[in-house]
């Protein structure tokens, strides 16, 4: 069973990894911190973009020879082969870590994944702690990987003349865009969501979107190394991707209206039709409203992204 100390430092390892959301695409963002043997913080770390160390790495370097016989407590399995960056299990055991605990355990581990060599050297290692918190932050990634196609956000402004682009309208919708990898906007043009944020050549976006088929464009997206896209409103945008219910979570943003206004009752209404609430937020000059699809088991609802 997982010690105090290990839930609290899992619970930080999980904020860590939101630092990396949808920079890291197509790899999943995990955050590592590691305690010494006497159970206190030591060192912390992230991975940032494909290409770079692994939460485990970054949190090692921090940590020195502090993390010998020590615990690394990480939200992703360590991962068991040598790709851009070095094994992690091995890292770890190098280091003379002595416990892992692990919050998920990685769907993508080529061939057996860590735990089983992490056991075989004799760690210690506990799974399954905090998994639901911690797929607050990896739930997108997951969804994508499972679904073959990255998670939809659609994201509107309410106006008089029906859902518009939210980007242009209201500076706070922009904060969505620090969790996702790129945008499909009113006008057809795609961009990465934040320029540069992936590193080059780690995603890749079609020149001409507008010309393939909302589903080729998915699979294109998913391809290129995209988990996460928003939509930017526009209700001719969005209605083939609701029509074939490839839109995942709804943003919408209110105007703020004074106390005993008129129905604001559209003909659409407030969110498309299933969909339920998950969020409702006051943001300057609006009201937020987030929703996610009616979707059973799904656990990307929880994404900082809805
Ligand atoms: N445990 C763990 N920590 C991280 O920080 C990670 N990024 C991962 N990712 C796993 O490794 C795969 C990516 O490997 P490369 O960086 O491309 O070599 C990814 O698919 C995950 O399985 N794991």
């Amino acid at each position: 069973m997982a010690s105090n100390l290990e839930l609290q430092a899992m619970r930080r390892a999980i904020a860590l990894s939101a630092h990396g959301l949808a920079s890291t695409s197509p790899n999943p963002p995990v955050g590592c911190v590691i305690l010494d043997a006497a159970g206190q913080p030591v060192g912390e770390g992230y991975h940032a973009r494909k290409g770079e160390a692994h939460a485990e790495g970054n949190a090692l370097l921090a940590a020195g020879a502090a993390a010998k016989g020590g615990t690394a407590v990480v939200t992703l399995e360590p991962c068991n082969h040598v790709g851009h960056a070095p094994a992690c299990r091995q890292l770890l055991i190098d280091a003379g870590i002595a416990r892992v605990v692990i919050a998920v355990i990685d769907p993508t581990s080529r061939g057996e994944g860590g735990v089983v060599e992490l056991r075989k050297a004799g760690v210690s290692v506990e799974t399954d702690v905090l998994a639901e918190e911690a797929m607050l932050v990896l739930g997108g990634w997951r969804t994508a990987l499972t679904l073959n196609r990255p998670i939809v956000t659609l994201v509107y402004a309410e106006t008089a003349e029906g859902r518009m682009s939210a980007f242009n309208r209201i500076p706070s919708s922009r904060d969505l865009l620090l969790s996702a990898d790129a945008v499909l906007y009113a006008d057809g043009h795609l961009e990465e969501a934040i320029p540069r944020s992936h590193g080059p050549g780690m995603i890749h976006l079609p020149e001409s979107p507008i010309r393939l088929d909302h589903r080729d464009l998915l699979k294109t997206l998913h391809t290129g190394g995209v988990r996460r896209l928003l939509l930017d409103g526009g209700s001719d945008l969005a209605a083939p991707f609701l029509a074939a219910a490839l839109v995942d979570h709804v943003v919408a943003y209110l105007p703020d209206r004074g106390p005993s206004a008129p129905p604001g009752i559209n003909e659409q209404g407030l969110i498309p039709d299933g969909f339920y609430l998950t969020g409702i937020d006051r943001v300057p000059r609006y009201v937020k409203v987030s929703a996610a699809r009616n979707d059973g088991e799904r656990q990307d609802h929880l994404s900082p992204s809805s």
